[in-house]
């Protein structure tokens, strides 16, 4: 199946045109990308005859802007890349999605929803060992909930990264927050991944069963009464969110501001929660309000989806670092882990 699928993304981006690399260059300095079959020369040669290829038009367009402004300005307006719709279509991109590993409320079995609690020891070691096993596929942008379980979880995954880029929460809660934070050296700032925390990520909010133990609600209220409130689609619980609600404001969000990052061709992770992230891969697979009911997603395992084409294409969940699946899927996933590999040597 990798084989297949691999040789099908070669036939696909010939029929596009070129395969750019000048975003790895971008990303890893100058120099050759040394190619890992003969089947990418063809791409190759035809973008260094300086056909026109739009992630570089684009490169450039960041570039430009990155010296008069801070990491947040490339963040906060994807609409700059707006009048490119066209070429942005074209871009292809990695989509990692992370439910944040267990919480300490999570251990007692606690009703959370936006309760800010942090991760346990052992919700600690998910998200390292999520971050061991997406060590090899490029990061770009972070975006995390407003809660500190998602940007623990984000952190700790990013100390695991082969291309140790730092990620640094961007701070635009005021001018002065984001003045106070701007950083002013040009090499630093590529060296950074911003990182942006946002409450249309958070979890659903689970309004008066926030605190209260699952178990002893189940007893109180009926099992099924309870399941209704954890999986129904459109019933909330008594002054808090349904699923439909909390997707209203996470999808709004994944559409609004992370899906013109991917178009660009920026490779994007989100750390999130379990619900925000079940509406939004509702969206991303087109399921149903019946068969999201169904959809659980455990804590700390990361989920790869491939943006292409304004498409997203559902890859599972990294085995490891080195599963050579994961690098079959698209060529950039390929040249990318192999400038890791050749950045160790
Ligand atoms: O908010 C919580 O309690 C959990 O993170 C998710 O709870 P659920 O699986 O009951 O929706």
């Amino acid at each position: 199946m990798a084989a297949a699928v691999f040789n099908q993304s070669i036939g696909a981006s010939q029929s596009l045109g070129h395969f750019n690399t000048s975003g790895l260059h971008q990303e890893f300095g100058k120099g050759s990308v040394r190619l890992i079959s003969k089947a990418f020369e063809v791409d190759v040669g035809l973008s260094k005859r300086g056909c026109y290829n739009s992630s570089q038009r684009n490169l450039s367009i960041i570039r430009a802007s990155t010296s008069q402004t801070s990491l947040i300005d490339i963040v906060s307006s994807p609409s700059h890349n707006k009048s490119n719709d066209s070429r942005k279509k074209s871009g292809e991109a990695a989509l990692i999605l992370i439910r944040h590993g267990e919480s300490l409320w999570n251990e007692k079995n606690l009703f959370t929803g936006c309760v800010d609690v942090p991760l346990t020891k052992k919700g600690v070691e998910e998200a390292i060992e999520a971050g061991k096993r997406i060590s090899n596929i490029p990061i770009d942008m972070i975006y995390t909930s407003a809660l500190i379980r998602a940007q623990m979880t984000a952190m700790l995954a990013m100390t695991q990264h082969r291309r140790k880029k730092v990620p640094v929460i961007m701070h635009n809660e005021s001018e002065q927050a984001t003045a106070w934070s701007q950083i002013f050296s040009e090499d630093t700032k590529k060296q950074s991944i911003p990182v942006v925390a946002d409450w249309r990520l958070n979890e659903r909010m689970y309004g008066e069963l926030q605190g209260l133990n699952k178990q002893e609600t189940a007893d109180r209220y009926g099992k099924e009464q309870v399941h209704e409130w954890r999986r129904s689609y459109d019933v909330p619980p008594p002054n808090g969110e349904s699923l439909e609600m909390c997707a209203q404001r996470a999808v709004a969000y994944f559409k609004d501001q992370i899906e013109p990052q991917l178009l660009a061709g920026k490779n994007v992770m989100i750390a999130a929660h379990g619900n925000s992230l079940r509406s939004i891969i509702m969206y991303l697979d087109k399921l149903t309000s019946q068969e999201v009911i169904s959809l659980e997603l455990s804590t700390g395992i990361p989920m790869l989806y491939i943006s292409k084409e304004g498409k997203f294409i559902r890859r599972g969940s990294p085995a490891g670092p080195a599963e050579a699946g994961v690098y079959a899927y698209t060529k950039k996933l390929a040249l990318y882990r192999q400038k890791l590999d050749e950045m160790v040597h």
